[in-house]
């Protein structure tokens, strides 16, 4: 292998099969001396052996984008090689989207960087995709400068492709072929990036645009992970990129008296600083969803602003909205057993100071941490009450048992 370009060395070349007759070259060179203003093209030969083995030369044109790749790699930022379009990808190993499984793919570069950069700064960054798929979002990571991306997708045909972007960039892309809603995270990066809650986030990302069936379940459980500084969490205050339905993204950042105010407003904003960065038109997807897409950053707060057990918020708060027009001590009655809701409801909404007339999405987090902790108070004093729920009460009385655990809660 040599190169025409006089003051151009080639330091290595990749080849990839597209099929048996097409490949694709990269070339690394090492080009401290070309003419950075130069706009004519650089061409490699390269000597092939072929089935007979005989040699063959090809000539390969080589951009000033590739030569500058090389030459960035010396100092710290990278862009990957001229690679196969996603939509090439796609194509090359069938990779259909699969309805059941909810997969709708970004192939516009650009609308992936702009993702990506809600991020905020990746130099250096460690990162963590959650499911890849064809690669879009992946690339647009390593372009932006991450030095080490870990990347989780459950589907297997998209492992191959994923190989061929990690052959791109060398030592910087890690495959894991699981499932994310249990992948432990914890174990996946070097524990001396962590750093304590009460500095500065961590040099670690999560960035993701996974089906919106997995997406809700998955932020709840990070919540909790947040609240007990576990799993992506036990690194400092990990910061979140994720794409959501818009709705949902909505809820998840509307504020107090607002139409899409909900359970997951609370549960995000008591934890994190939300933004709702973009949404994404529908028709940007391929195939378009029914719906549009946003997209939301997290960043862990210093302190929550509830000060309770995760699971005791939830409930409360999950109590609370399940009448979202009713008045809110409808809901919160049903934190208590039939036989003494009246009396504790009322107890609770005068030690929280609320008024019990107050819609829930007119609930603000002060009102929220006043409830939660009025309940702990109660649940101190009578400790069956945590464990009753009030589904499982009608459950039991549909069977004809009728008896609740906490029904005859006293002190
Ligand atoms: C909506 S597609 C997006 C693909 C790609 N990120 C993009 O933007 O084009 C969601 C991807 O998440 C993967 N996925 C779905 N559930 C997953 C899970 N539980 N763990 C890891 N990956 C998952 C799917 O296989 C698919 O590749």
């Amino acid at each position: 292998m040599y190169c025409k370009k006089k003051y151009c060395s080639l330091q290595a070349i990749t080849r990839y099969y597209i099929n048996s007759k097409t490949a694709v070259y990269y070339a690394y060179l090492k080009s401290y001396w070309l003419k950075p203003f130069s706009s004519s093209p650089y061409w490699i030969s390269v000597r092939q052996r072929d089935d007979e083995g005989g040699n063959s030369l090809t000539r390969l044109e080589c951009t000033l984008e590739t030569i500058n790749m090389a030459v960035a790699k010396k100092v710290a930022s990278f862009r990957l090689p001229p690679l196969p379009t996603v939509g090439e990808l796609i194509k090359l190993y069938n990779l259909r989207a699969e309805k059941q499984l909810s997969q709708n793919f970004l192939l516009d570069l650009r609308l992936t960087d702009k993702i990506v950069r809600q991020a905020g700064c990746l130099n250096n960054a460690h990162v963590c995709e959650v499911g890849p798929g064809p690669g879009g979002i992946t690339r647009s990571i390593l372009n932006a400068g991450a030095a080490d991306l870990l990347v989780v997708e459950k589907d297997s045909r998209f492992i191959p492709g994923l190989k061929l972007l990690s052959e791109a960039a060398p030592g910087k892309l890690r495959i894991v072929h699981g499932d994310i809603l249990t992948y432990r995270m914890d174990r996946g990066f070097p524990t001396d990036i962590s750093k304590p809650w009460d500095q500065e986030p961590p040099n670690l990302h999560i960035i993701g645009n996974l089906p919106f069936s997995v997406s809700t379940p998955l932020i709840i459980k990070w919540l909790e992970n947040v609240a007990n500084r576990t799993g992506p969490f036990a690194f400092g205050r990990t910061r979140l990129t994720l794409t959501f339905q818009k709705e949902v993204a909505e809820r998840l950042t509307a504020s107090t008296g607002s139409r899409q105010r909900s359970r997951l407003s609370i549960m995000a904003q008591y934890l994190c600083t939300v933004h709702n960065c973009f949404t994404i038109p529908g028709r940007a997807f391929v195939p378009k969803p029914e719906v549009d897409v946003g997209v939301v950053h997290f960043t862990p707060l210093l302190q929550p602003r509830i000060q309770q057990p995760f699971k005791l918020v939830e409930k409360v708060v999950r109590n609370v909205f399940q009448f979202r027009r009713k008045h809110c001590h409808k809901g919160l009655q049903k934190l208590f057993p039939e036989a003494r809701r009246a009396e504790l409801t009322q107890e609770m909404m005068q030690e929280a100071d609320v008024d019990p007339l107050l819609r829930p999405t007119e609930l603000s987090i002060p009102h929220i941490q006043a409830l939660a902790d009025a309940y702990a108070g109660l649940c101190r004093r009578e400790p069956g009450l945590l464990s009753y729920e009030f589904r499982e009460e009608l459950r039991l009385r549909r069977l004809g048992t009728g008896n609740s655990p906490a029904a005859d809660a006293r002190p």
